[in-house]
């Protein structure tokens, strides 16, 4: 893990407290209090328009918060240290696509402030990291998609950040592309690089992501590492021989019975709070003479928490 800036005023990588952004009359994030520890990997998740970009310009220092305080690497919002060492690829980037991929990253290497030699050692290995080598000396508007969504991640990785801010990095790679990225994020990981990735790939999120937050209409609507968000939350089929009166009765002391099949087999979809009390449910069957046929649990996906949480009350926002 990297040390922390010096002066430091926060032992996060990423903490903010109440943030708050109002355009007009529109409320675009509305008390946003997250922490980032170092070298994590962070999931910021919601459907379009819950104020995920406004959250990361706050955080990268691009336009000021209406309320609250926070701190990036150990820094105030928008302090100049701090910005060196964060890596930003925007969402919607658009770059100078008459230049090489070698030439549009000595421009950033540049705009970093990175002396002729360290671009000259850093954009090699940055080509290399993101599969772009060949590549270089072609002018970037005869790239795929894939390969700009590629040379973006360069960009962002150019000058060695302490802390890599990716807005959608992969929605236009094809899953081979996806998988290198994936693969990418677990290095910088390895090497104690913080990443704060905003994705509306909530597979990919569930891969890669120690923690994550979900926001809907502003607001933080989930908060924690994906495992404990996955946890308690089962899906559980019985099938059974037999469904005598009282059984879904008695079931429902247990398990939160959400559907019941009658053919061809009695089948009932209940959702349990963990595996030990899918146990004591099949115990109750059993005990019950109910012939159990299967019992299917399935753990919920992120997709799965994503979806209950923001429900359709995003709609009217998009
Ligand atoms: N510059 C602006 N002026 C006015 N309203 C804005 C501005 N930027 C964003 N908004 C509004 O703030 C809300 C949050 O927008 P934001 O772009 O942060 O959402 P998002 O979660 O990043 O969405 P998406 O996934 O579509 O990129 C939206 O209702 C949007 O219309």
């Amino acid at each position: 893990m990297q040390p922390r800036l010096p002066g430091s005023q926060s032992e996060w990588a990423i903490e903010t407290r109440g943030l708050r952004k109002v355009y007009g009359d529109r409320v675009a994030l509305e008390d946003l209090s997250i922490t980032v520890g170092h070298g994590e990997v962070f999931g910021f998740l919601g459907p379009n328009g819950a104020g995920k970009t406004t959250a990361v310009k706050i955080l990268v220092g691009l336009i000021r918060p209406t309320a609250g305080t926070g701190w990036v690497l150990g820094r105030p919002l928008g302090d100049y240290q701090a910005r060196r060492q964060i890596g930003y690829l925007p969402e919607l980037f658009r770059f100078h696509d008459w230049l090489t991929g070698e030439e549009l990253l000595d421009l950033h290497g540049q705009l970093y402030g990175l002396s002729r030699a360290e671009r000259r050692r850093r954009i090699p290995e940055v080509l290399e990291l993101v599969g772009l080598t060949e590549a270089a000396r072609r002018r970037v508007r005869t790239y795929s998609k894939g390969m700009q969504q590629r040379i973006g991640i360069a960009q962002a990785l150019l000058a060695e950040p302490r802390l890599v801010i990716l807005d959608e990095p992969t929605s236009a790679l094809d899953p081979l592309g996806r998988r290198d990225v994936r693969d990418l994020i677990r290095r910088l990981r390895g090497h104690g690089i913080t990443v704060f990735l905003n994705s509306h790939l909530l597979s990919e999120v569930e891969a890669v992501c120690d923690r994550i937050a979900i926001v809907n209409r502003g607001r933080v609507v989930a908060l924690g590492p994906m495992t404990t968000l996955l946890a308690g939350d089962l899906t559980v089929e019985f099938r059974l021989g037999s469904l005598p009166d009282g059984t879904l009765d008695a079931l429902a002391q247990l398990v939160q019975v959400e559907e019941l099949r009658p053919d061809p087999r009695p089948t009932i979809i209940a959702r349990a709070p963990d595996e030990e009390t899918i146990a004591r449910a099949v115990d109750l069957l059993v005990e019950s003479g109910i012939p159990v046929y299967g019992v299917i649990p399935e753990r919920h996906s992120l997709e799965d928490l994503f979806v209950r949480l923001v429900n359709d009350e995003s709609l009217e926002s998009r």
